[in-house]
């Protein structure tokens, strides 16, 4: 609701009133009289009025007082229906007045107590900006990031390749110079041999398994044909990944037409995908949960044809959430058939990883992109390493172009401080697009909905639109393909995700990746900042931890990578780029540096406070602040053990939490709803596992899952990629959704 339609609420509500017999009395019920003691306490509170310059808000700045005792019910009553006609004192009665007098003075006192409020948000500035844990001072440990260079100086047409396919890469592609890692693993794979390859984000690796695997399927005679069923099985760990991954498939066999491509991922119609399989698929495209799902139930899905085996983000993929999927895929695999060719790629294969992917692979090379580690000179010396490689954390590699910055932000300060950012970066300047990580659906929902409605305000014009797109896995999967093709094919604007988003997708122009929640781990970190500064293009991104949370920058510098500081104040200074942020205007005009500090703060009060009032405009809104607030609660409660001692769900303030979902006030028994809820959910697993005889959790029990590393993942988040999908299964986790309260968030639901 614009504020002109506010004011028309207001006039509306008056209008009753002034019918109302209320406004032929005088002002001597309980009621009135306390607004009109209220009335002169805010005059005094506030010297004068005219100093008092606020941005109109949408909705209500603030609630009045409680009213006294005896009037409450029938204030609350009023409340509901505009709360600022509490504070208006009707007009007297014995006067002569015409209704349109009435109804002037009536907008006059609507003004005057709006500029009130206004007044009264900028008095809140202190409750923002007070009672905050100090931002500590960052270290920056010693980094030496791993330098990979894109490309390489052969082309494809050095490549003993068919014309038809380099023309295709030319022609629709627009792909003619190899990249190092195609450089390196093209021939590998041409002549037959398993790999295991890794290579930063964005730097082509879908090409260099796409390219040999069109090559191979292309010579083979007699030609394929799509009686032949599946000679390759390529995995990928989600739908839109899937979906990228057989379009380009679609553009590489342009000249090839008797090779089928096909893609299966869950939410879309089974039956159409049994219908394609029965017709014949030859490069199969697939998430594993939809995989196994028709390999238990599709009859014409043979293997026995299959030469290739792709796994692409392998160490998501073998991650354990789809190890019982992946041991389905495997078996039904090896059950029969030619021997395979087999290939893991990703930008953060682990040693541990490789070593388990040793066991199923034959002799494989491994492709390793990344240069020796260089020495960054502007850091200070830190912690020694360890001698023991093996208990090296990984180095992940980062893309050269890619300039990567953290702000450290107090809880309270989070939700005004991204709002800013979004609005230097999309309304304030223009061409940038940007994705802003969250850890939940919930939150990706409540922040697309507050910010839709509070930042996209037609303004200046000078300023760019605002335009907010939401990507999670709770949406249904022709609303995600529809972002997803919007998002790919729009030049600015702001994607708020979920981890969906975070692997393999190449989403072209994005300049800023936002980390407003941190991720579990620094592999998916990699993944996240990986979906700027792609084949060589500039890109930059922001990660937003608490004072709490400072020390995740050891962690990354662990695995050489070394960000640099943004200071929350500047961000919060694009406020003063649009005076509809103004708070009381005192410091507006004066220049010392103290000055500013104080107006920036006044206006991300000014922010803040629209915030707030727009959740708390009504009980639906209430709600789902609430449930974004406890969805990351949830989320935070699950991160794994060894990343306990930077993010643990004992060191969050509540209330400061609550602010930044626009909360006034901390819900109560939300804390402890959570704590009960993993209790709960411990004790029914154990006791379901003592029933079962099981000694450990089988895949399909909802408990923890286990990563590589032996770190845990608490079931309470439902991890983007699990997967779980077959029918038998559905009804046990539609309950066991029931029991956690879980979103689905990120399933590969059927
Ligand atoms: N040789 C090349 N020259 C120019 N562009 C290329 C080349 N190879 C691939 N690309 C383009 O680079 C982009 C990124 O490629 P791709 O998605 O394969 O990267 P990736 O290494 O798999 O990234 P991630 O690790 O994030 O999955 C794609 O748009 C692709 O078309």
């Amino acid at each position: 609701m614009s504020s002109a339609e506010d004011g028309q609420l207001c006039l509306n509500i008056s209008h009753s009133s002034s019918s109302s017999s209320s406004f032929r009395r005088k002002p001597v019920s309980a009621q009135q009289r306390w607004a009109v003691k209220k009335q002169r306490a805010e005059k005094r509170r506030f010297s004068s009025s005219s100093e008092v310059k606020g941005h109109s808000f949408k909705k209500r700045r603030e609630e009045p007082e409680a009213p006294p005792p005896e009037v409450k019910g029938h204030l609350s009553q009023e409340k509901k229906t505009n709360s600022n006609a509490v504070h208006q004192a009707p007009p007297p009665e014995d006067t002569d007045w015409t209704p349109e007098k009435k109804k002037k003075m009536i907008l006059k006192k609507e003004k005057d107590e709006g500029a009130k409020e206004a007044g009264r948000s900028s008095v809140k500035t202190s409750s923002l900006f007070k009672h905050n844990p100090q931002i500590p001072q960052m270290d920056r440990p010693v980094v030496s990031p791993l330098k990979e260079q894109i490309f390489s100086s052969a082309s494809f047409s050095d490549l003993d390749l068919h014309p038809h396919l380099v023309a295709t890469l030319d022609k629709v592609l627009n792909v003619s110079t190899l990249t190092s890692v195609q450089k390196q693993t093209v021939p590998v794979l041409l002549s037959g041999r398993d790999a295991v390859v890794r290579s930063q984000t964005g730097s082509g690796k879908t090409l260099s398994y796409a390219v040999p695997l069109v090559q191979s399927l292309q010579s083979v005679r007699p030609k394929v044909s799509r009686s032949d069923g599946p000679l390759a099985v390529v995995i990928v760990p989600t739908r839109e990944l899937a979906l990228q991954t057989f379009q380009t498939f679609q553009k590489l066999l342009k000249p090839f037409t008797w090779i089928v491509p096909g893609v299966l991922m869950g939410g879309e119609k089974r039956k159409a995908e049994k219908a394609r399989l029965r017709k014949g698929i030859n490069i199969l495209v697939s998430t594993p949960g939809r995989l196994v799902d028709h390999i238990k139930h599709t009859l014409s899905l043979v293997f026995s044809a299959v030469r290739w085996l792709i796994l692409d983000e392998a160490d998501r993929t073998l991650d354990l959430g789809f190890e019982k999927d992946l041991t389905v895929i495997f078996n039904s695999l090896n059950s029969k058939g030619p021997s395979r060719q087999n290939v893991l790629l990703s930008a953060t294969l682990t040693s541990g990883v490789t070593r388990l992917a040793d066991i199923c692979l034959n002799d494989p090379v491994t492709v390793h992109v990344s240069g020796p580690a260089s020495f960054d000179s502007t850091t200070t010396p830190a912690v020694k390493p360890d001698p023991d490689p093996a208990d090296q954390p990984e180095s992940f590699a980062i893309p050269e172009a890619l300039q990567q910055f953290v702000v450290v932000v107090p809880s309270k300060i989070r939700l005004v401080c991204l709002a800013a950012f979004i609005l230097d970066k999309c309304k304030f300047s223009q061409g940038n697009k940007l994705i802003v990580f969250a850890s939940s659906c919930e939150m990706v929902e409540f922040l697309h909905s507050l910010f839709s409605s509070v930042l996209c305000r037609p303004s200046a014009n000078h300023q760019a639109e605002l335009s907010f797109l939401r990507l999670h896995g709770n949406m249904k999967q022709e609303e995600r393909s529809d972002v997803f093709q919007q998002f790919s094919a729009s030049r600015s604007g702001v994607l708020l995700c979920t981890d969906v988003a975070a692997r393999g997708l190449h989403l072209p122009q994005v300049t800023w990746i936002v980390q407003f929640t941190p991720p579990t781990a620094a592999a998916d970190y990699v993944h996240r900042v990986g979906r700027t500064a792609r084949i060589g293009h500039r890109g930059s991104s922001l990660l937003f931890l608490t004072p709490a949370e400072n020390a995740f920058i050891t962690e990354l510098a662990n695995h050489n990578i070394s960000l640099s500081e943004m200071k929350l104040l500047d961000i919060l200074s694009s406020l003063m780029m649009d005076d509809a942020y103004r708070g009381r205007g005192k410091y507006h005009s004066q220049s010392s540096s103290k000055a500013r500090e104080q107006e920036i703060r006044e206006r991300a009060t000014v922010l803040q406070t629209e915030f707030e009032n727009v959740v708390h405009a009504d009980a639906q809104s209430v709600q789902m602040a609430k449930s974004a607030l406890q969805s990351f609660l949830r989320a935070y409660a699950a991160y794994p053990a060894r990343l306990k001692h930077i993010f643990h769900i004992r060191s969050l303030h509540l209330g400061h939490a609550a602010k930044s979902f626009g909360l006034r006030d901390a819900p109560q028994g939300l804390s402890v709803a959570t704590a009960t809820h993993n209790r709960k959910l411990k004790n029914r697993h154990q006791n379901q596992r003592q029933r079962t005889g099981k000694q450990n959790p089988g895949p399909e029990a909802p408990a923890e899952k286990r990563f590589p590393g032996g770190q845990r993942e608490s079931h309470l988040v439902c991890s983007e990629f699990s997967s779980g999908l077959d029918t038998s299964k559905k009804k046990k986790k539609k309950k066991r959704k029931a029991l956690t309260g879980q979103t689905g968030e990120g399933e590969e639901p059927e």
